[in-house]
């Protein structure tokens, strides 16, 4: 493979990773509303079994180079960030309407 080649490929990935950050970013934003609504009315932002269904889901949507482990790994590490991203959200509503906690 010659050079020209591995530039466009890169220039590929180059588009993919922009894609992956502006929809890990669009997620961030909705588990950030999603803390704000739980915010509101006092409920705790991790639900474990929102979690599990989301691991389950991506069961049958390994491929070559993303073992079912791969998936739930990444993902482990996206819903850890959706969760810092939604307390967040329960925070800065709780510190509009003037409670402490
Ligand atoms: O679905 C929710 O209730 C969310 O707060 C979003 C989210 C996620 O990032 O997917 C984050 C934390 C919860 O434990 C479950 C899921």
């Amino acid at each position: 493979m010659d050079e020209t080649n591995i530039q466009s490929l890169r220039a590929h990935i180059d588009r993919i990773d922009k894609s992956l950050v502006d929809l890990l970013s669009q997620r961030m934003e909705l588990a950030y509303q999603i803390g704000q609504e739980k915010g509101k009315t006092g409920q705790p932002v991790t639900v474990p079994g929102r979690e599990e269904e989301i691991y389950h889901s991506l069961e049958g949507q390994e491929s070559r180079f993303l073992t079912s482990e791969d998936l739930k790994s990444l993902f482990a590490q996206i819903i850890a960030l959706g969760r810092k991203a939604g307390e967040k959200g329960a925070r800065d509503v709780n510190q509009k309407i003037g409670k402490t906690s």
